[in-house]
């Protein structure tokens, strides 16, 4: 008996020009166009397994092990049903094809890093979900085909589809058709940019992406005028800064859209507030470090930016995250020894940290171990990856495996 399955891995992205509402919840429509920069998988990813099968009785899911719920109408089964219904499309061209559309799915997923803590977990998830399906049911689908149906997951999810610098075109149309992912620039063209994550808190967070937008769409002013005047002219600049590979428009598009993403979340009635002392303090940080290298006749070396959460995403060029590292981590003492997967630190690795001569140490506190739990070095990656029999995640039984 043959088995159909498929595996996937999917990245993890982080916007420079931020999605935050939506003009259709259902079909996950926004209400500006986005920008993000897809991570390495080779750190961060989502993996997943879709296995169809005659003797399923019905469609399963589990995440980490655990089984999750598939809601009815809820995001999973959309994507899912979106899925066999273009596999049902391939069948009725090519007969001979095994009806797997007809066909219940098992699919067990895991997540290289903490869920649903502000680290794009749903981004990589539903992009590695929507990946393996479209491998297991060989669609001769693109990857903006894809996104449309892994946007309906979770909007982020759409620009995982991608490697490399990834716009998320908000479309006009009211099905949908067209607000999907476009690739700006595949990673090649810009290997040199690498990201640093200040893991502030990685447990679940207080205001969900999904409440929080919905709120800041019903009661903010200042999001009219951001996604009217502000996200288009950006959207504009920062591709074309990605296209000169210059860093500081880059940069300081980066960072002013951060800004401003967090000031429509404060403009919300209620307010929401997603950073906190030690996101503000690494805020300080990277300014001074930025003023430091204006100072000296130079540009802007480091972007600061935050999605729904006090973590920090940094962006620098590969040679300055020494340096980076080493002013977090005089601020933020750290627990554990820095993983340096890119070998930047000797055998003597970080040490206490330091700073850059001319830095004013006055701009930020020096705060307790733990502050910042975790640093993680990446850079730009590549777009989902078909992984081979050997990496699947479900054992014979269609259950998961028990992941050493
Ligand atoms: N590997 C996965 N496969 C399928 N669904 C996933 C996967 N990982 C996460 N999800 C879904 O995404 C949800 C978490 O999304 P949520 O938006 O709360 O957190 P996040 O994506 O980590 O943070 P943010 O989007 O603000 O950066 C999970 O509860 C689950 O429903
Ligand atoms: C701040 C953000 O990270 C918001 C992400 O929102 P989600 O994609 O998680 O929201 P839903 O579409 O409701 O699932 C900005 C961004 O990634 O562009």
């Amino acid at each position: 008996m043959s088995v159909y399955q498929a595996t996937a891995s999917a990245p993890v992205n982080i916007a420079c020009i931020k999605y935050w509402g939506k003009r259709d919840t259902k079909l996950i429509l926004p209400t500006n166009s986005s920008l993000s920069v897809t991570l390495d998988q080779d750190h961060l990813r989502s993996t997943t397994t879709s296995r169809a099968d005659p003797s399923f009785e019905q469609d399963l899911l589990w995440l980490n092990g655990a089984e999750d719920e598939i809601k009815p109408g809820g995001r999973l089964e959309t994507c899912i049903s979106e899925m066999k219904k273009l596999r049902a499309a391939v069948e009725a061209k090519s007969p001979n094809e095994p009806k797997l559309s007809e066909f219940k799915v098992h699919i067990a997923s895991y997540n290289n890093f903490p869920t649903a803590a502000g680290l794009a977990s749903s981004a990589s998830g539903f992009a590695a979900l929507v990946s393996s399906l479209a491998v297991l049911y060989k669609l001769p689908a693109t990857p903006s085909q894809l996104s449309l149906i892994a946007r309906q997951g979770s909007g982020s999810a759409c620009r995982s589809l991608f490697g490399g610098f990834v716009a998320w075109e908000m479309g006009t149309r009211a099905d949908g058709s067209d607000s999907l992912a476009i690739e700006v620039a595949p990673r090649e063209h810009w290997p040199d940019i690498h990201a640093l994550i200040c893991v502030v808190n990685d447990a679940k967070k207080g205001t969900s992406s999904t409440s929080g937008m919905q709120r800041t769409v019903e009661t903010s002013e200042l999001l009219q005028h951001r996604i009217t005047h502000v996200v288009p002219a950006r959207m504009r600049a920062i591709s074309a800064a990605i296209t000169a590979r210059d860093f500081d428009a880059f940069a300081r598009i980066t960072m002013q859209d951060s800004n401003q993403f967090h000031a429509v979340a404060l403009d919300t009635d209620p307010p929401i507030f997603y950073l906190n002392d030690v996101s503000r303090a690494i805020i300080a940080l990277v300014v001074e470090y930025n003023r430091v290298s204006v100072a000296a006749g130079g540009k802007l070396k480091a972007a600061y930016t935050y999605d729904a959460g006090p973590n920090a995403v940094i962006y620098t060029a590969k040679e300055n995250v020494k340096e980076i590292v080493s002013l977090i981590v005089k601020y933020f003492p750290q627990a554990d020894a820095f993983k340096d997967p890119f070998k930047l630190f000797g055998t003597a690795g970080v040490g206490e940290g330091s700073v850059v001569e001319g830095f004013n140490t006055n701009v930020a506190k020096k705060f307790e171990v733990g502050a910042v739990k975790t640093l993680i070095h990446t850079r730009v990656g590549d777009g989902p990856r078909t992984l081979g029999e050997e990496e699947s995640l479900l054992g014979e039984d269609g259950t998961p495996k028990t992941l050493a």
